[in-house]
């Protein structure tokens, strides 16, 4: 059976090659039809969801997957959520959320005055790609746990639940 990915970003088809290592994974460049810099977990999932189900219906017979980063305020703080969704060839859509960490208040300021995390990232730490690589998740957690190894997780929370439920 084929994963389709809905993304070319390396720590998002590496996640996912990472937990289905023993089917063919392809990348598809997958619109997320939601803003460039999503701001709710609503708006996250929706994109994660779109992804996916473009990937599904691309192929007769695959699997999509749709990963979508974004942020969302608890209270007043900012925190960095990501969304993954799985859809099956009869469309049925699972979700999981990934881990969250609040971001610092400077970022926080710059993505609300309308720049995008991606270039945000790069400026501060005055490195190239960082969505690409550790993500802000490594940077902020002193590279303990990297976008790639946090995409893994969403991607096992969202085997396991299909899974679970293709055997019910
Ligand atoms: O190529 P795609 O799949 O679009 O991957 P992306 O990383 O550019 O895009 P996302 O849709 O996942 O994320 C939305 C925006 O938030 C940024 N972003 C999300 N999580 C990030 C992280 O951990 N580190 C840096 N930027 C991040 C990202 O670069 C985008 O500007």
């Amino acid at each position: 059976m084929r994963i389709i990915i809905g993304s070319k970003n390396p720590t998002k088809w590496k996640a996912v090659q990472d937990v289905f290592d023993t089917y063919q994974v392809d990348t598809l460049n997958a619109p997320s039809r939601v803003s460039s810099q999503p701001f709710s977990d609503e708006e996250t999932r929706e994109g994660a969801i779109n992804r996916a189900l473009q990937c599904a219906e691309s192929t007769p017979g695959a699997i999509g997957i749709g990963l979508e980063g974004g942020v969302m305020y608890i209270k007043d703080q900012l925190y960095l959520c990501n969304w993954g969704a799985l859809v099956t060839e009869d469309e049925n859509i699972y979700t999981a959320s990934g881990a969250r960490i609040v971001l610092p208040i400077d970022i926080a300021e710059q993505l609300k005055a309308g720049s995008e995390l991606g270039d945000i990232m790069d400026q501060y730490t005055r490195k190239e790609e960082v969505r690409e690589n550790e993500g802000a998740i490594g940077i902020f957690t002193n590279d303990s746990i990297s976008r790639r190894n946090m995409f893994v997780h969403v991607v096992k929370l969202l085997r396991g639940q299909w899974e679970y439920w293709i055997n019910k």
